[in-house]
């Protein structure tokens, strides 16, 4: 049997849309893999009791039939489903690893990313890699059909998740299908800007290359007070702040020493509109951990 800890993450980042992704140092799911004659899945942890334990429907079965490994699954939550941390990635990405040690299967971490990504198809319809990249990988990632680019950065982060549910699926309905060339041009800026503050791990320049116009503001409309609570953190020092993946929760970068007051910002923020909510000090961190 093998024990693996896979980290949530934080996809898109504004401006990298389906393409970037970065692994948070917490929470995490912690996930243990035996291999079996039929997969079967035991769930428990945050929100476990809304995610279905039948291998059809978790995407822990999805990624165990893509390898054609079947094994016994248990899956203990820290991240909670429907949150924008990669929640659904996070389990995905645990069982890849945990399947491929259990099994020797002998493939690499990149390897692993397509496999992982099929449950994200299961879940979201299309299978995204730009969460199940950077939980496997770690650091900050660049997901394209070619393949994954990972940094080993380490820029400090905060995020923030409010007690709202919004599905990924649904999230996914309300992107734009087309933009302006003159929108696209400034995203290619922005997403060219957070690149180079990864590599630099330069908080200013990642915080810089989190605007976007083009899908955040639409996935901003479906989370009570995102504006206010954006507003607190950029004014608590924070020196970005977008949507989480599809939301609700909501990431600021900034400097170490910043996390703290930023945290209590957007907390206060939520508060005062009634709406409870957690907070994460976090970085950016390491993918996934066998034990
Ligand atoms: N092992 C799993 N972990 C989390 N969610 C899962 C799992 N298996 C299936 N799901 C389903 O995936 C959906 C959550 O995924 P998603 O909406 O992408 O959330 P997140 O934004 O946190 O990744 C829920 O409907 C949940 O029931
Ligand atoms: N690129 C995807 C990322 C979804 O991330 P999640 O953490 O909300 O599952 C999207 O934006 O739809």
């Amino acid at each position: 049997m093998v024990t693996v800890r896979a980290p949530a993450t934080s996809a898109n980042l504004g401006s990298g849309f389906d393409v970037f992704g970065a692994a948070l140092s917490k929470p995490a799911d912690v996930v243990r893999v035996e291999p079996a004659e039929a997969t079967t899945i035991e769930m428990a942890g945050a929100g476990s009791e809304f995610i279905p334990e039948d291998p059809e429907k978790n995407v822990a079965g999805a990624v165990a039939k893509a390898l054609e490994s079947p094994a016994t699954i248990r899956i203990d939550k820290g991240v909670r489903p429907s949150s924008g941390l990669g929640s659904s990635a996070a389990s995905a990405a645990a069982v890849a690893v945990g399947i491929n040690a259990a099994y020797d299967l002998g493939y690499s971490r990149e390897e692993l990313v397509p496999y992982a990504a099929e449950g994200e198809a299961l879940v979201s319809g299309e299978a995204h890699a730009d969460n199940v990249a950077p939980s496997i990988m770690g650091g900050f990632t660049i997901a394209t059909p070619e393949g994954v680019t990972q940094v080993d950065a380490s820029i400090p982060l905060v995020v923030c998740l409010p007690e709202i549910v919004i599905s990924t699926r649904d999230a996914r309905r309300v992107v734009p299908r087309s933009a302006q060339v003159s929108q696209i041009v400034e995203c290619v800026g922005r997403a060219a800007t957070l690149v180079a503050g990864m590599f630099r791990d330069d908080p200013d320049l990642v915080g810089q290359g989190m605007e976007d116009g083009i899908v955040t503001p639409a996935r901003a409309d479906l989370i009570d007070g995102y504006a206010d609570v954006r507003e607190a953190a950029l004014e608590a020092g924070a020196t970005g702040v977008t949507v989480s993946g599809a939301g609700p929760a909501i990431i600021a970068a900034c400097e170490e020493r910043r996390r703290k007051p930023i945290a209590s910002a957007m907390l206060d923020r939520f508060a005062g509109e009634g709406i409870e909510a957690r907070a994460y000090q976090t970085r950016v961190g390491r993918g996934a951990e066998l034990f």
